[in-house]
């Protein structure tokens, strides 16, 4: 347990068949993007500009490929039969929704592909990983193998990392990865305390649930993760998201909260019992040596609704060198007035955050999806570091080579009906295909 650590973000590369289907209820963005035409092309572009930009300014930064699409086997275990060609025209006939689940990008949020606890954190010393079910959604509900396969793919030293399968996909153990968890410590490779937020109990019927829109994490998932990872009980923390915010379209704890380091950034309304969960991260917090420094930001400053449309708590908390922290944003932040008078007065307020870093995320933010959805937070000391695949890992060699690989293979709008195209199909295919050559990883996909 050494405890000099980096956190590496690994980011998703949007894939090709980057699209807006309306597909998850209780999103506001998703549903309110229905249809409209998509730019996968610039979507990617918009994605490894951040990667580069953050890696260029010294964080370590690496990516997570993008899935196989459309998914087949799931188009062909529903009935759809024929050629690919005729499956495609069968599907967008008969059902597109469930054509446009088979196609969709959405392992671009990586941050739902896992939940991650480091060495520091773990019983048997090594860095755990649990592949989200995400059955909360069709469309999602068959990205874990994938993921799975992918994480394993890169962290393959099972001396120092275990992969495990998804949980049970069942609504008692709806699991949403990284997007519901976050960690609180002193530095990265110190021991921290685990935040799961979970939106409901499956088994109490008589604890608080939303009434509008669903709660995709359940307590019984977080247990069963923190169990798999080996995590102590006292530097593990439950709390429950406000049901309320899920009601606004808080559909994940990211979209309301986020920590890093010692620093917990949370909007008032982010919690059910909020003096209650403060006073229980304080106490693990003593257990690791650290001091809880808690960010409110207060309803009258920042709305829910104003925190949901401008995305201001899906933003990445950065640790720098010089020991203060970095705030990245999407530009919508800065177009929101509210949130952007509260950001000045954040950075010029003396705490941890002194700067504001933000991107053009749209084609993403379309979807719901914001700085902190696109990536996976991965703590490793060196000697972890130096044990995962480094194909993977962004360099601006590496960063030209998928520009020119994104220019050549995607597509720059796509619309409903273009996802019944045979075509895309092989397009995507061969994509990946090159893909999985440019990373060195020759058994990506099971394809
Ligand atoms: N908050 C985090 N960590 N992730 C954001 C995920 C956004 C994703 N959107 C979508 O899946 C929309 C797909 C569509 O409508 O085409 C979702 O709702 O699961």
């Amino acid at each position: 347990m050494g405890n000099s650590a980096r956190e590496f973000n690994f980011d998703g590369l949007v894939g090709p068949s980057h699209n807006y289907a309306g597909l998850s209820f209780g999103n506001v963005a998703s549903f309110s993007n229905v249809k409209s035409a998509s730019n996968p092309k610039q979507a990617a572009l918009q994605g490894l500009a951040k990667m580069r930009a953050l890696a260029a300014r010294g964080f370590a930064q690496a990516l997570l490929p993008p899935q196989d699409r459309p998914n087949f086997r799931l188009l062909r275990s529903i009935g759809f039969t024929g050629t690919d060609a005729q499956v495609l025209a069968k599907a967008y006939q008969e059902s597109p929704v469930i054509l446009a689940c088979a196609w969709s990008a959405s392992p671009m949020w990586t941050a739902n592909a896992a939940t991650v606890s480091p060495s520091a954190d773990s019983a048997d010393g090594r860095t755990h990983f649990t592949a989200a079910n995400l059955n909360n959604k069709l469309h999602r509900a068959f990205e874990h193998a994938q993921s799975a396969r992918s994480l394993r793919a890169i962290f393959k030293d099972d001396k120092h990392f275990a992969v495990h399968d998804a949980l049970p996909a069942t609504p008692a153990f709806g699991d949403e990865g990284a997007a519901n968890h976050t960690r609180l410590c002193a530095s990265h490779g110190q021991q921290g305390v685990e935040l799961f937020v979970y939106g409901r109990v499956e088994f109490d019927a008589a604890a608080a649930a939303p009434k509008r829109y669903p709660a995709r994490q359940t307590l019984e998932a977080s247990q069963a993760v923190a169990r798999l990872h080996g995590l102590n009980s006292a530097r593990t923390v439950y709390l429950q998201q406000n049901p309320d915010v899920i009601d606004q379209g808080v559909f994940h704890n990211d979209v309301i909260a986020v920590g890093n380091g010692n620093v917990l950034f949370y909007h008032e309304q982010a919690f059910a019992d909020e003096a209650g969960g403060l006073v229980q991260l304080r106490r693990a917090m003593e257990c690791v040596g650290a001091e809880l420094n808690a960010i409110r930001v207060d309803t009258k400053k920042v709305s829910v609704a104003d925190a949901v449309a401008s995305y201001l708590f899906n933003s990445q908390l950065l640790s720098k060198d010089d020991g203060k922290m970095a705030l990245v944003i999407p530009q919508e932040c800065q177009e929101n007035g509210a949130v952007a008078s509260y950001l000045q007065e954040l950075v010029a307020s003396g705490g941890p955050v002194d700067e504001l870093i933000h991107f053009d995320l749209r084609q993403s933010m379309r979807n719901g999806g914001g700085p902190a959805c696109l990536r996976l937070r991965v703590a490793l000391t060196d000697a972890e570091a130096q044990a995962m695949h480094q194909g993977v890992v962004m360099t601006e060699a590496l960063y030209h080579t998928l520009v020119a690989w994104v220019e050549k293979h995607y597509r720059d709008r796509l619309e409903p009906a273009d996802l019944a195209d045979p075509a895309l199909a092989i397009e995507v295919h061969t994509a990946l295909e090159e893909l999985s050559r440019i990373l060195c990883l020759p058994g990506l996909y099971d394809l």
